[in-house]
């Protein structure tokens, strides 16, 4: 009989402990299943009630989301400290005892009880001793990995500065499923200053490829939401990504953390009801994104208040009357000094049109033949005016004088009308804003968000209408709110066919009655981040841009106007801007828009991409003119990434051939080419793999992308076809195919038909 090994009963003790936290884990989920039942059950009997019964409903459902998500890999650290007796466990979610009074049984890594995790060195060890890693299995531990804080340990000076080394380098190593997950096990001190850094203020975060940015701002946004979640549960929390293909790589990370309440989009996704995702020349993208286009926008909305070339001439009951360009200039003024807003100045529009025309009308009606003064009173023109108001023609008039426009209409027959264009681009060349026009039909792409939400901004909306329907329904409730009172309190009766109720009130009854009133609105049951993205206007607690070097000055403005407080996460790198719209420095790019008032931090550590493959990306870097320099790799596979010449006719054949070869290998597969090869590549790889994927889906097979595309997204195996086309056919070729070689975690191979460029000498010819 041997000894017993000590790790075993290690293991077994922790085994212990942490199936002790699920068994505390599906008490409180049963409890709060139950709790929900109960709130589901409830038949509420007024709208308060059905109110307080909503927000229960909500609350019990996402704590049931939170627990479920928590229970895979519950507990994964253990923190033993010089200063306590017991040991301080980590996990996704927090949980205490029954009586709570004692220390919590898990801390969730988001508490700053948990934060010496991440952070503790031996040199500020912040109280820790040891840090235990615990890996589960289900609910099983399966193995312990120990680190003590201890200057004296002989092994220090091996360690490499990395938390928790052996574990990150499994979850490094470990096969892509197409889906990103968190990293709450393995987070760096560089990274964990940042995830919970202040709020306030934009925080911009540089860093190389695979410094873990994205990661980062989802593990930020989880932090905040656990920090500040009363506010941010009011005030939603807005991530804006690249594509919606990254969007779909990123979609698990938040929900893995328990948080739901999140609205994903990217800038084609951004106003509400839109899908404006159709793709465009990137010269195209670049013209629609500067910042003239503010003034493009607003000439277009001007040029729409229309004055006459010459009088036109109406018939009000069979009366011609003239209108003469004059008077048209005279509607444009009192529409004009009514409102800002287009639509909102309207009705200002359409009555300067009726005054004008009854007043020509009546001038004619009344005309004393003898030559005195008109004959006309004011009832006789007033009533006159009534008749004009319902005149079709008066209508037509107004309509092409000032007509009701909406964002999509004012930008789509902008773009489609030379005439227009021209004169919303005096001063213009001739090739930018040819570059601009397009048929009428044509489908909008995620350039022209920001011009649309421009556009939204000096249109308004003419919502007399509703205004009017509001302000009878809330009489109607009021009325309905006093009759309750007056029933409860068996008072007076009151005459409410009087328009004015409220000079049938006293204050005292006109308070009670309102505030009872204030309890029929009806309570919108979506949730915050359903309402947000619904809403145009809505302006969100915190921001956070992911790939922020690829925004346009016009998409600056409409993320901002959408975080009037500027508590925004920036990430991205400038040395990846692929669009000329995007940016080359920081400062370049924020200083239009937030002056120097923003922070910087950087991320220096590669995790993704193996050593040998970042030696030949930082030659492509450097070629490129880029000032920044590649972030460092944490790991080498030891594996040389390949080239393969072959000739221009043998291209798609061999490339296909590659990544059949790939794609017998474990993990995921990406084949990287230029624009231009797409679609015979696409065919190619399809033929030789029929499981490659043309949809976006990462998860269920090979995917062919343009480095654009690939943008955020990595890959155990990547095949680049074609470098000199995507250095080419990019307006930052370079940045293009510096993104696209490191995409790779694990292997990278370049099939080139000619010479290889001389920034790829460092690759191994086969
Ligand atoms: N602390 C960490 N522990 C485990 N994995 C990590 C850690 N940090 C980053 N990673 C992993 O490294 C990879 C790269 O991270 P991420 O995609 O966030 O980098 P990035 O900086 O956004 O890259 P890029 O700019 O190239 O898109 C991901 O697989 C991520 O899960």
């Amino acid at each position: 009989m041997r000894d017993p090994d000590p790790q075993d009963a290690e293991l077994a003790a922790e085994q212990a402990y942490v199936g002790g936290l699920h068994r505390r884990l599906d008490e409180l989920r049963a409890r709060t299943v139950a709790r929900l039942s109960d709130a589901l059950a409830l038949v509420p009997h007024n709208p308060q009630a059905i109110g307080e019964r909503d927000a229960a409903v909500e609350l019990h459902a996402q704590r049931i989301v939170a627990l479920d998500a928590a229970d895979h890999g519950l507990c994964f650290g253990r923190l033993d400290r010089h200063d306590a007796e017991v040991p301080r466990y980590i996990g996704r979610i927090g949980l205490n005892t029954e009586d709570g009074r004692e220390e919590p049984l898990l801390v969730d890594w988001r508490a700053p009880a948990a934060q010496p995790f991440y952070t503790a060195t031996p040199l500020h060890d912040l109280g820790v001793r040891r840090r235990r890693h615990l890996r589960t299995r289900g609910r099983t531990v399966v193995g312990l990995t120990d680190e003590t804080l201890d200057l004296s340990d002989p092994d220090l000076a091996q360690r490499s500065g990395l938390a928790g080394e052996s574990v990150l380098l499994a979850a490094l190593n470990a096969t892509r499923t197409g889906r990103m997950s968190d990293i709450v096990r393995t987070i760096q001190a560089e990274q964990d200053r940042i995830i919970r850094a202040d709020h306030r203020g934009v925080l911009v975060v540089q860093g190389g490829p695979g410094t873990g940015k994205t990661a980062v701002a989802l593990h930020r946004a989880a932090y905040l939401l656990y920090t500040h979640r009363e506010r941010l549960a009011r005030s939603g929390l807005l991530i804006v990504g690249p594509s919606p293909t990254f969007l779909g790589y990123i979609a698990d990370v938040l929900p893995s953390l328990g948080e739901t309440g999140v609205v994903l989009t990217d800038l084609g996704g951004l106003r509400p009801g839109l899908d404006a995702h159709a793709q465009e020349a990137p010269k195209v993208a670049e013209v629609k994104g500067r910042p003239a286009m503010v003034r493009v926008v607003a000439t277009a909305v001007r040029d729409r208040q229309a004055v006459l070339d010459k009088p036109v001439v109406l018939t009000v009951d069979g009366t011609p009357i003239r209108f003469a360009k004059a008077d048209a200039a005279q509607v444009r003024s009192r529409a004009r000094g009514a409102s800002r807003l287009h639509n909102e100045a309207r009705p200002a529009a359409v009555r300067a049109v009726i005054d004008i025309v009854a007043r020509k009308y009546a001038d004619k009606l009344g005309e004393n033949v003898l030559g005195g003064a008109n004959l006309m009173g004011p009832e006789d023109v007033a009533a006159l005016r009534r008749e004009v108001a319902t005149e079709p023609a008066v209508h037509a008039l107004a309509d092409r004088l000032w007509p009701r426009l909406t964002a999509e209409r004012l930008i789509g027959e902008l773009f489609s009308s030379r005439r227009r264009l021209e004169s919303a681009t005096k001063g213009w060349s001739g090739t930018d804003r040819e570059l601009l026009l397009r048929p009428a039909s044509a489908p909008w792409t995620p350039a022209d968000v920001p011009l649309l939400e421009e556009a939204d901004e000096l249109l308004g909306v003419d919502d007399s209408a509703e205004r009017d329907r509001e302000r009878r329904e809330r009489q109607r409730r009021l009325r309905h709110a006093q009759e309750t009172l007056d029933l409860l309190h068996g008072s007076r009766s009151t005459d409410w066919e009087t328009e004015d109720e409220s000079e049938e009130l006293s204050a005292g009854d006109l308070l009670d009655a309102e505030g009872l009133a204030g309890r029929h609105e009806e309570r919108d049951s979506r949730s915050t981040a359903q309402r947000a993205a619904a809403d145009r206007t809505w302006t969100y607690g915190h921001v956070i841009v992911d790939e922020a070097q690829e925004l346009s000055s016009m998409a600056w403005r409409v993320l901002l106007r959408r975080i009037p407080t500027r508590s925004m996460t920036l990430v991205g790198d400038v040395a990846q801007t692929s669009t000329l719209a995007g940016a080359t420095s920081w400062r370049e790019v924020l200083e239009p828009h937030l002056g120097s008032t923003w922070r910087l931090e950087e991320l220096t550590v590669n995790y993704r991409t193996p050593a040998e493959i970042m030696a030949v990306a930082a030659d492509v870097l450097a070629a490129g003119g880029a000032a920044a320099s590649a972030a460092e790799s944490v790991r080498s596979t030891g594996e040389l990434p390949w080239s393969h010449q072959v000739t221009e006719d043998g291209f798609t054949g061999a490339v296909a051939a590659a990544a059949a070869e790939y794609d017998a290998e474990d993990g995921t597969l990406a084949v990287i080419v230029p624009f231009s090869r797409l679609d015979a590549v696409t065919a190619a790889v399809r033929q030789a793999l029929p499981s490659a994927s043309g949809d976006g889906d990462l998860t269920s097979g090979p995917v062919v992308l343009t480095p654009e595309g690939s943008k955020g997204l990595e890959f155990d195996s990547v095949l680049v076809g074609d470098p000199v086309g995507i250095i080419a056919d990019g307006v930052r070729g370079h940045n293009d195919l510096y993104v696209a070689l490191t995409r790779a975690t694990q292997r990278l191979g370049v099939v080139h038909p000619g010479e290889l460029p001389p920034e790829l000498k460092g690759l191994d010819p086969r």
